[in-house]
């Protein structure tokens, strides 16, 4: 395929896989970094692709830094960010196509755990958008032998199933920290996919998006790895830590910290239940312990499976 000047916006564990992954592919990649290296508008130049790897704290700032540089028009944004605005509640794709509304924007998002894709090991992702040559542009640029893409139309749900999963990642690394068995983890992930359909839903997603890479493959590999970040916040504070006390030693960024805030808001506003999302935000206030929270789950109203 022809090749592509793609410029990466965030030097995380993230950004740097994905920048790996174009140029082994032969693109040529500009990384562009808050803390030094090149200048946002010498990596922007001509830029084909703009693909932002920006912790969610971040977007919303470098989306405005972007918009006093000259693009082509025909510049595909791509997102891989996991998190939700605090302030707006936007998703990083919609920030993005509100800052740029002529612009394609994708969404970049699967079971992808950083350092297993830094070792080449075989995963797969998933690039959806409303415009479907944009996706599969994106789709051609990033696929290789180790790693397969897939295009969606579904933006929202492919976007928002990464975003949620973390709350569930945190939960399910508190069920592994208390050694609750296999059982509690096998109702935990299920009855959170329940949960992320159910608020998916509200947003405009498409139920089936959630049985795929981008919502049931992403929870399943964030929930039992603990190379997972959000995995590692619930395992170290049902060891007793605090949150302050695990965030000190962490390493980038556990997004579900911040999207249990902001989704806990949406979902009260919009009369959604989410229990566990309920308990995460409670543990991680300081409210509760693991084991109230675990209580907390069990001992709820009992109900059909399905309303
Ligand atoms: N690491 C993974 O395995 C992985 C996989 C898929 C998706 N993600 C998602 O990608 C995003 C980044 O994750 P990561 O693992 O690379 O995190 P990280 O903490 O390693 O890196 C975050 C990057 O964002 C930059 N950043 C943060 N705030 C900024 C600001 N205000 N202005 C400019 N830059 C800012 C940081 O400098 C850093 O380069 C997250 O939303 C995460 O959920 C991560
Ligand atoms: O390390 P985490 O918890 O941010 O998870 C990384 C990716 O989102 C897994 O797909």
């Amino acid at each position: 395929m022809q090749k592509t000047t793609i410029a990466i916006l965030g030097a995380g564990a993230w950004g740097v896989a994905l920048a790996n992954l174009a140029t082994a592919n032969g693109h040529q990649v500009r990384l562009w970094s808050r803390r030094g290296g090149q200048t946002l508008q010498t990596v922007l130049q001509n830029a084909q692709i703009l693909l932002s790897a920006i912790s969610m704290q971040g977007v919303r700032e470098v989306a405005s830094q972007v918009q006093s540089f000259p693009l082509s028009p025909t510049t595909i944004f791509v997102t891989a960010t996991k998190g939700l605005d605090p302030q707006t509640t936007l998703t990083p794709s919609q920030i993005w196509q509100t800052a740029f509304p002529h612009h394609p924007v994708v969404v970049l998002s699967g079971p992808n755990l950083s350092k297993e894709i830094e070792q080449s090991l075989p995963a797969a992702t998933v690039v959806a958008s409303q415009n479907q040559a944009a996706a599969e542009l994106v789709q051609m640029v990033f696929s290789s032998p180790c790693f397969r893409v897939y295009t969606n139309p579904d933006p929202i749900g492919v976007e928002l199933g990464g975003t949620l999963k973390n709350i569930m990642a945190i939960a399910a690394g508190v069920c592994d920290g208390l050694h609750l068995g296999t059982n509690a983890k096998a109702a935990l992930v299920t009855r959170g996919l329940t949960e992320i359909i159910r608020i998916g839903r509200s947003w405009g997603a498409n139920t089936e998006t959630f049985y795929g890479l981008s919502g049931l493959g992403d929870l399943l590999a964030t929930c039992n790895s603990p190379l997972s970040r959000n995995y590692q916040v619930g395992y170290q504070m049902a060891s007793g830590k605090t949150l302050t006390e695990v965030l000190a030693d962490l390493p980038g960024t556990a997004e579900g910290v911040n999207t249990c805030r902001v989704l806990l808001r949406h979902a009260q506003h919009h009369s959604i239940t989410v229990p566990i999302t309920e308990q995460v935000y409670r543990l991680l206030q300081g409210e509760i312990t693991p084991r109230q929270a675990l209580e907390e789950l069990m001992l709820r109203d009992i109900k059909p499976e399905y309303n």
